[in-house]
């Protein structure tokens, strides 16, 4: 058997992202498709969008992933998988649907996707496979056949867990006293309503937080033991959105910061573990914003870098689509975790992480 043989099913790799501008031209028309649906006017859209514009209305986010797209190129090639790696974001050229008109370009019958968000909730997963499948309504006649499926939410995967564990302990070890300082884990809020929902549809619900607090328990005893030093670090949030009157998950970030800074001047140390890449919410929310708060506050600030550079980022990817192929071939998998149980499945159960506005069509999912 070839190597290659070992991605079968799949012809194609589909890196699903957010998307983001990349002009400042881009940015009100990206801001439309992000809040579809909801009748927010042109000028407020200015608004939001003034971090774009502070950086010259490009975001850092489409980079990143050509980047990560050499990178699991490479990983791929190392292996002898040939298979090509198409790029399709919700939000931004190219979108899913010029994705999927690639891979039949390709003669593709069968992809894999895999999201730059590893985490279970409607807008890290359910609402990247409603867009996939409004893609594939838009591919038209054309896609019939095409059978798109993707790889399980990866928070649990040993390639994520690892690398934010040698980039804390490394970040720590840098400091004059890493056990005094303040570890925040950082995360993107979402409304309360979304976390309550988030997960198997089973009632139980609060996934999405629960899946941070896991890897945050995870990551506390990993690099503790590794800098001999009690570590205890704290679930907060960055870039809540929505109206004042919509619970969104707290404490936010800048008033966490505020807060230990009345406690003592030991240093806040950040790991943004909701992120796999450093994009607009990293470099603008935390190493702007909050790294503003911490400074006029007076206590020193330590932001963690995010798994994307480090070296075994990508070859965990490339690890967890092999799981996937073999799972779709029928064979017994024994998923790679670094957080023992809850392992969320690749095919995801009906009604989990609801779109709580209106119910839409979805790819990857046992209600079709
Ligand atoms: C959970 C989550 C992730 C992580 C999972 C994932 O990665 O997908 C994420 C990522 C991102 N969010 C991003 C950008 C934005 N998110 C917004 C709005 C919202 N995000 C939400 C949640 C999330 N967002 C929610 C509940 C809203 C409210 C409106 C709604 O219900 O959708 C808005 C609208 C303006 C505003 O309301 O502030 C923008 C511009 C970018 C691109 C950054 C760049 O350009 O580098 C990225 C990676
Ligand atoms: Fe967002």
């Amino acid at each position: 058997m070839s190597a290659a043989a070992d991605l079968a099913p799949y012809d194609a790799i589909l890196l699903g992202s957010f998307g983001g501008p990349e002009s400042a031209e881009e940015v009100v028309p990206y801001l439309r498709r992000v809040t579809a649906g909801r009748n927010i006017p042109d000028e407020r859209l200015v608004e939001v969008g003034e971090h774009y514009y502070a950086r010259g209305g490009r975001s850092p986010i489409n980079d990143l992933n050509r980047d990560l797209i050499v990178r699991l190129g490479a990983e791929l090639e190392r292996r002898g998988l040939e298979v090509p790696v198409l790029w399709g974001n919700r939000n931004s050229e190219p979108f899913f649907a010029d994705a999927l008109h690639e891979a039949l370009g390709h003669g593709a019958t069968r992809v894999v996707a895999l999201f730059t968000s590893a985490y279970s909730c409607y807008s890290s997963c359910r609402q990247y496979r409603e867009d996939l499948a409004a893609a594939l309504e838009q591919v038209g006649p054309a896609g019939d056949g095409l059978v798109v499926d993707k790889v399980r939410q990866y928070v649990h995967h040993p390639g994520l867990g690892r690398a934010w564990a040698r980039a804390l302990t490394a970040a720590l070890r840098e400091l004059p006293e890493p056990g005094a300082a303040r570890v925040l884990y950082v995360t993107h809020s979402i409304p309360v309503a979304m976390d309550d929902t988030s997960g198997p549809g089973d009632g139980e619900g609060n996934l999405y937080t629960d899946q941070h607090l896991r890897l945050a328990r995870r990551l506390d005893e990993v690099v503790g033991a590794e800098l001999g030093a009690t570590v205890r670090g704290e679930l907060v949030f960055c870039s809540r959105s929505g109206p004042p009157s919509q619970p969104w998950l707290e404490p936010d970030v800048n008033d966490r910061i505020e807060q230990l800074a009345a406690e003592s001047s030991a240093p806040v140390v950040l790991a943004p573990i909701g992120f796999v890449s450093d994009h607009m919410e990293v470099v603008h929310d935390l190493d702007t914003e909050a790294a503003e708060t911490a400074r006029r506050v007076g206590v020193p600030f330590v932001r963690v870098p995010t798994p994307h550079g480090d070296d075994e980022f990508a070859p965990g990817l490339v690890d967890l689509l092999l799981e996937r192929a073999a799972e779709a071939r029928g064979e017994v998998v024994v998923p790679a975790t670094w957080l023992p149980g809850d392992v969320r499945p690749s095919v995801c159960d009906p009604g989990c992480c609801p779109n709580l506005r209106v119910a839409k069509p979805a790819l990857c999912g046992r209600d079709g």
